[in-house]
């Protein structure tokens, strides 16, 4: 089959792992007799230096038109000068509301090769972890209104019932599939969003009767996720608290090197790594690689239709970690110390 998926590469080591990701998507081609026609788009720094603009219209004219969008990482010291609007990170909020890729899908899987990895005793980890993470991802306190005085500035949060409604379908729907219960995150006990959160969030429970639904205040929800991780199953949670959680528990299983986002809407699918561009690593060809592969497997599941394909990328990932290779960020005692592209060689190689 043929399809049309545009890749952005960004900032930092979002062009080493976007060359991983293409190096895998071009094996895909070789061993299935697929086709991807890759165009490439600019985001973020690399579209502020090159078009003056952090979220050119001829990206989003690219993006919109594809099957999917791969993306790197954007922002860095470089552009952290510059006033909001006009800052990489801008150019990818952008995106992802031009694309309208409201439900951010955060897996965290504790994989049995990287349980040396996590930061947590051995107790706390015996048990499988796999948390599926749903994030709303076009709107909240990234998204409302701003402003700056010379001496205060605000950032609004404000969800409608749709909003709600939307990705809490989308949790409870994940859950069906999965082991049917849901933790719902929110802070409740203070904020006005978050009550009309929690109550649309039940509302919408009740055509889920199979489903567990259990609430938890973010404070406690931090606590929890390091003290039970095993307990949780879907995640669902607003914005801002999914990026900080999803950063949390991406350290329990082994990494944030390793974990893979999908952006799904009514559209096109967007797919990235959930680390940023890691200036302090980026060039050095020291960058995990994983997270970009193991979302272009989730690219191949939820936009493409490509499941066997999607299936022998994430075991193609575990055979390499099972014969003991690890970059940096996930590299413990007797294991086999490579970088960004022997990964992706390793990873390519598994892949027949
Ligand atoms: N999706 C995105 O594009 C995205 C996400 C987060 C941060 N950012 C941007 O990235 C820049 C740096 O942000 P930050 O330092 O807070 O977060 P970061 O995720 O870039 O890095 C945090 C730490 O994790 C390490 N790390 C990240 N990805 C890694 C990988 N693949 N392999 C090994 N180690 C990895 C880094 O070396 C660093 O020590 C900022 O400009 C930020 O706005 C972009
Ligand atoms: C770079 C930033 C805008 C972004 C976010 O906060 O969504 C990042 O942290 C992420 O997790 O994808
Ligand atoms: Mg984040």
């Amino acid at each position: 089959m043929e399809f049309n998926i545009s890749v952005i590469y960004g900032d930092g080591i979002g062009p080493e792992i976007i060359d991983s990701g293409i190096r895998v998507l071009n094996k895909i081609e070789e061993v299935y007799g697929h086709k991807f026609n890759i165009d490439r788009a600019l985001l973020g720094g690399e579209a502020i230096d090159e078009l003056g603009s952090p979220i050119p219209n001829e990206t989003i004219d690219k993006c919109i038109k594809s099957d999917a969008v791969l993306l790197g990482a954007v922002g860095g010291p470089k552009w952290d000068h510059l006033k909001g609007s006009e800052r990489p990170e801008a150019g990818l909020l952008g995106l992802r509301k031009a694309l309208g890729v409201y439900a951010n899908i955060r897996p965290a899987i504790l994989f049995e090769e990287l349980k040396e990895a996590s930061p947590l005793k051995s107790s706390l980890i015996k048990d499988n972890i796999d948390i599926c993470i749903v994030r709303e991802l076009t709107g909240g306190i990234y998204f409302g209104e701003k402003g700056k005085e010379e001496n205060e500035a605000y950032d609004v949060e404000r969800y409608n019932r749709e909003e709600i409604r939307r990705i809490a379908k989308t949790a409870f729907d994940m859950a069906m599939n999965r082991n049917k219960k849901v933790t719902s995150i929110d802070k409740a006990n203070v904020l006005e969003s978050s009550k009309l959160w929690r109550q649309v969030v039940e509302e919408v429970a009740k055509d889920y009767k199979e489903v567990e639904l259990e609430h938890m205040y973010i404070d406690n929800g931090a606590m929890q996720l390091v003290r039970q991780p095993a307990n949780f199953d879907v995640i669902l949670t607003n914005n801002i608290f999914g990026d900080i959680l999803s950063d949390e528990a991406s350290a329990i299983v082994g990494s944030i090197g390793v974990l893979p986002s999908a952006s799904l809407g009514e559209g096109v699918g967007l797919y990235e790594p959930i680390h940023g561009s890691a200036p302090d690593i980026a060039g050095e060809n020291k960058a995990n690689p994983i997270g970009t592969i193991l979302s272009i497997c989730l690219m191949m599941k939820n936009s493409l239709g490509l499941y066997k394909e999607g299936t022998k990328i994430e075991e193609a990932v575990k055979e390499v970690l099972k014969k003991g290779y690890r970059t940096g960020d996930i590299m413990s005692d007797n294991n086999k110390l490579v970088g960004t592209r022997e990964m992706t060689d390793l990873i390519i190689e598994e892949i027949k």
